[in-house]
């Protein structure tokens, strides 16, 4: 007899979901080696930035006091002493009348308080005149106007991009503390499935899944261990994932947890003593997408269909994978867009669409990206986005405004709630 599984809404299985993703501590790492992963701790402004006061332009160094009354019909002159280049410090402070060429960069030298652009000048040998007067501070770049000695500049649980890894290198971090990342294993469960270099024969196809999810985590910059494919055989099958568990930190698993003869996952973590969270989403495609927890280790029973595969991934085990990493911000970002051709399927339950999103001068407009079953892999290649429609709605058509959900996206940029 089937047993009848009680589907739970999306927001509740996340939500599931996310109270077991733990996080796995923090480590010290290369500076090269930390774009996309999170910051284990607040970054603080070491020092100002800049570290003293310089000059923003290729110019002359001047006292301000020193141009009063300069006008185009009575230029006023200085005298230049001599050169700072970025990187060197002036001899000697300036004095009434004087002047330094200065580069950009360059510390501004003692007495001056403005710069002249070369621009500004009419220059003869050692010497140039000015037009116009020019006040205090002008054209200078004041030592902690961009940070502040102390200031906090960004929070603990951020995204380490290539900004940040700028910020960091400004303060001399040639270590970073950063949350520790899992290793995720990723197993294929089907008797039909054939490696990408097989040939195709009745009854087979080839295993999508395995080289999607691993380009899933790849993009988020996360490692993983291939268990390859496994064939439908209850007993190895549960020995494999017994290995691939001990292994890993979380494990992913395609197929195989639906209510057919040969869907084995269901009883594996039955067999291992795993806590079946959910077992049915409210959701389509993805609806059978099951998550079990074995010793605070999260167990993604990803559908073998590639569409519902897809999305369970992106839902459940991507904010999961973030959270474990110390992501404050583990959703996809999402965004209101105008459906640009109809859908009339019903909705039962909450369905995620496959789709194209574009921005036109008219607005942000969305369209699902062609044949939108659950077992469909060209819509995937397709999409950018996933459209939600929510549950109990009929047909959608051009012109009503949709949520969408961005795929591809920065890790850990958006903090988006269903
Ligand atoms: N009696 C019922 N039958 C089904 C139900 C149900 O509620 N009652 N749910 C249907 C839904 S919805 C889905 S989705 C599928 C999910 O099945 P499984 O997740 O258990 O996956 P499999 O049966 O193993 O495979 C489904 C489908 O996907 C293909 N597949 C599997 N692995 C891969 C892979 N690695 N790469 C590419 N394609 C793969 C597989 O050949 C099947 O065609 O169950 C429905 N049935
Ligand atoms: O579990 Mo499915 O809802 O057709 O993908």
């Amino acid at each position: 007899m089937v047993e009848i599984r009680k589907p739970i809404p999306v927001a509740h299985a996340v939500e599931l979901v996310m109270k077991h993703a733990y996080p796995l501590g923090n480590e010290e790492i290369p500076l090269e080696n930390a774009y996309g992963r999170i910051l284990a701790e607040p970054l603080l402004a070491k020092h100002d930035v800049p570290p003293f006061d310089r000059s923003p332009y290729d110019g002359y160094a001047i006292r301000s006091e020193d141009t009063d009354g300069a006008s185009g019909d009575s230029r006023v002159p200085f005298r230049v002493i001599g050169e700072i280049g970025a990187g060197h410090v002036a001899d000697r402070p300036i004095n009434k009348g004087e002047a330094f060429r200065i580069m950009t960069g360059a510390l501004i030298p003692e007495n001056a308080n403005a710069v002249v652009m070369f621009e500004q000048t009419v220059e003869t040998k050692d010497a140039f005149t000015i037009r116009k007067p020019f006040s205090k501070g002008e054209n200078i770049s004041f030592k902690g106007e961009d940070a502040k000695d102390g200031e906090l500049l960004i929070d603990a649980g951020a995204l380490i991009h290539p900004g940040t890894i700028a910020l960091l290198a400004t303060f001399g971090y040639a270590h970073v503390n950063v949350a520790k990342q899992p290793v995720v294993g990723i197993l294929s469960t089907g008797t039909e499935l054939l490696n990408v270099d097989e040939e195709l024969v009745p009854g087979k196809i080839r295993n999508s899944n395995g080289p999607m999810i691993m380009a899933q985590l790849d993009r988020m910059g996360i490692d993983y261990k291939s268990y390859g494919m496994h064939a439908d055989d209850l007993d190895s099958c549960a020995q494999m994932v017994a290995q691939a568990i001990e292994e890993t930190d979380v494990l992913i698993t395609t197929g195989g947890v639906s209510v057919g003869d040969y869907d084995h996952l269901p009883l594996i973590y039955e067999r291992l003593g795993a806590k079946v969270l959910f077992n049915k989403v409210a959701m389509r495609p993805g609806s059978v997408t099951t998550v079990a927890v074995l010793d605070k280790k999260l167990l993604f029973g990803l559908s073998g269909n590639p569409s519902a595969c897809f999305t369970g991934f992106e839902l459940f085990t991507r904010p999961a994978i973030l959270t474990m990493m110390g992501a404050d911000k583990p959703y996809m970002p999402r965004m209101t867009a105008e459906l640009s051709e109809d859908f009339q399927k019903p909705n039962p339950f909450t369905r995620f669409v496959r789709a194209i999103w574009e921005s036109t001068p008219d607005g942000v407009v969305a369209r699902p990206a062609g044949f939108n079953k659950s077992s469909a892999v060209s819509s995937i290649a397709r999409g950018n986005c996933i459209i939600v429609l929510p549950s109990g709605t009929r047909g959608f058509t051009v012109g009503m405004k949709v949520d969408i959900l961005l795929l591809g996206a920065e890790q850990g940029v958006a903090d988006w709630v269903l």
